[in-house]
């Protein structure tokens, strides 16, 4: 017998052996929807014990997001109780939803409860990655103890004279009688200011190109404008729902496939992905620039945050290992991205809310005229004192439209939460903007009523002290905060003084808005200017 005919009977005898073809195909599909059935409903068996509605497969609870919007957390705390189950597609979420639990995850368990899970977007954009808000343990302890020094009520003292002239000159662009867009103008406003703040840089956003009187700051250069452009568009593009990039929407139902693909994407011309990863790659390298230059520079002072964060850096060796370029540049970001948007997203709706409310409009009139001549500038202590109502209608603002709706942090250890044994990585989120609309703690929750945040005032002093957390709660809350309120005020005093605000024929009627990574004005606030001079005079 030669060789060949004995290997074919041998084959013949393995193939025989074998399980026919529709076995291999169904063992397949069975291996392969064990293995989907793991991964999808993995991390909802590990949380099946807290309440929620139905999961659909891959997309969770998104249909309720699409259908909702930012409410559906309130409608289903109504259903379901304050600690409830979201899927955001494939990842649950334990949402928080009572100021009492809030205080738990917040301040009584941080230990086990002390990062951020990372959205989805946030997976997308590397140059968020390294700024105080995702960083973890011991390296965000280290950096943050260094930070608050720079939030310190005498350093905040100085940044009023450095921020007053951008008010004042964002001021001059208003004229009676003229419809505007006002969120773009306080969008810009606020990107001045903190470019100012934290860079030392004046991005010239709300330069009068008319007249020649601009602060007198470093110059406008064309990178700068750049940047802030950048910046917009990187901001804009991190979208919560479905309309963000692929790669993003596919992070919501696959997330080991957003990374891949994302690699993938940003390679084919003309995709969202490949926008995004230029935008944020010019952005990197822009920020670079502004702090090698600012490195280099030896009598670069105190007066900016990216000053002060050189300064500490070259302090010690360990500084230097904690502050390396790359966290320098994404924390002086962050400030940018931290301090623009929430800030033009409340300043805007403060005034949508009180050309709304003319009985408001009077109290905050008096108050504000009563403080002295419009050419005195109030000083910190003044801005904490003197202005009471303006703190009133502020909070009002903040609770009526919360810019920061949901708080994301995650277990690093098992951890008891209102009687549920969470494991290890649950993402257990804070629901700011549900405790805002509680009827308990707020009576007739959906009537704007400053005089609710009276001290004085019953409604005030019944109210739990975690009830109203714009700002977040404990050792994460805002690093911002007092310096937020401070900038705030200091722009509705100088506005007030100048102005009123009436809402555009053009503006939309309900408002609608629009869930980034912050809650967002969908086609912003139009209003019509009335110089309070002219008005007198009518
Ligand atoms: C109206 C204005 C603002 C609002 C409503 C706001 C809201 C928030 C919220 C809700 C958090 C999360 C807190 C938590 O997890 O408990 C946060 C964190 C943070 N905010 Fe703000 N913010 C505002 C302005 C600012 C400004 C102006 C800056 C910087 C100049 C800033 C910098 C930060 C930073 C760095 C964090 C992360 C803190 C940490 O993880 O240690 N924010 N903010």
């Amino acid at each position: 017998m030669g060789a060949e005919p004995f290997v074919s009977h041998q084959l013949a005898m393995v193939v025989e052996s074998l399980p026919p073809l529709s076995a291999i195909l169904f063992t397949v599909a069975a291996l392969a929807i064990g293995a989907f059935t793991v991964y999808f409903y993995g991390p909802s068996w590990r949380v099946r014990r807290v309440p929620g509605p139905l999961a659909l497969p891959l997309i969770g609870h998104l249909p309720l997001f699409a259908k909702h919007g930012p409410e559906v957390f309130i409608v289903l705390a109504r259903k379901y109780g304050p600690i409830y189950r979201f899927h955001l597609g494939r990842q649950p979420l334990v949402m928080v939803a009572s100021p009492e639990l809030c205080r738990e995850v917040g301040i009584k368990k941080f230990k086990s409860i002390p990062n951020r899970s990372m959205p989805t977007p946030i997976r997308s954009s590397p140059v968020h990655h390294k700024g105080l808000f995702f960083t973890r343990d011991s390296r965000w302890q280290s950096m943050r103890n260094v930070l608050v020094s720079i939030y310190q009520p005498s350093h905040l003292a100085s940044l009023i004279p450095v921020i007053q002239p951008y008010v004042e000159r964002a001021g001059h662009l208003l004229h009676h009688g003229q419809e505007i867009t006002f969120s773009d103008l306080t969008l810009k406003l606020f990107s001045d200011t903190i470019g100012q703040v934290a860079f030392g840089v004046d991005f010239g956003l709300t330069k009068d190109t008319t007249t020649a009187s601009t602060p007198t700051t470093e110059s406008v250069d064309n990178a700068a404008t750049d940047f802030i452009q950048k910046h917009f568009y990187a901001t804009t593009s991190l979208k919560m729902d479905l309309s963000g990039s692929l790669s993003i929407v596919l992070g919501q139902f696959i997330p080991f496939l957003q990374e891949p693909v994302r690699q993938l994407l940003m390679r084919v011309p003309g995709t969202a992905d490949q926008r995004m990863e230029e935008t944020n790659m010019a952005m990197s390298g822009l920020l670079d620039n502004i702090v090698a230059e600012r490195a280099a520079q030896s009598d670069r002072g105190e007066k900016n945050f990216l000053s002060v964060l050189l300064n500490a850096r070259e302090s010690s060796e360990a500084m230097k290992k904690l502050f390396t370029p790359d966290y320098v540049s994404a924390l002086t970001y962050e400030h940018l991205l931290a301090g623009s948007v929430t800030m033009s997203f409340t300043l805007s709706s403060l005034v949508y809310l009180v050309a709304m409310h003319p009985e408001v409009e009077v109290k905050l009139l008096r108050e504000i005229d009563a403080f002295g001549p419009n050419e005195v500038v109030p000083d910190a202590e003044e801005l904490q004192t003197k202005f009471p109502y303006v703190e009133q209608v502020l909070k009002e603002t903040m609770r009526f439209f919360t810019v920061s709706p949901l708080i994301a942090r995650e277990a690093s250890e098992d951890v008891e939460i209102g009687g549920y044994v969470l494991p290890k990585g649950t993402w257990v989120w804070l629901a700011p903007g549900v405790l805002a609309k509680d009827p308990e703690q707020f009576p007739d929750p959906y009537v704007f009523r400053p005089e609710r945040f009276d001290p004085e005032n019953g409604e005030c002093k019944r109210r739990h002290p975690y009830a109203f957390i714009p700002f977040g709660i404990g050792p994460r809350a805002c690093i911002g905060q007092k310096f937020s309120m401070q900038q705030l005020k200091l722009v509705i005093i100088h506005l007030y003084r100048h102005y009123v605000f009436r809402h555009s024929p053009k503006m939309e009627v309900p408002l609608q808005f629009q869930f980034s990574i912050v809650v967002n004005f969908k086609h912003g606030v139009k209003l019509q200017v009335i110089d309070r001079k002219i008005l007198c005079k009518q």
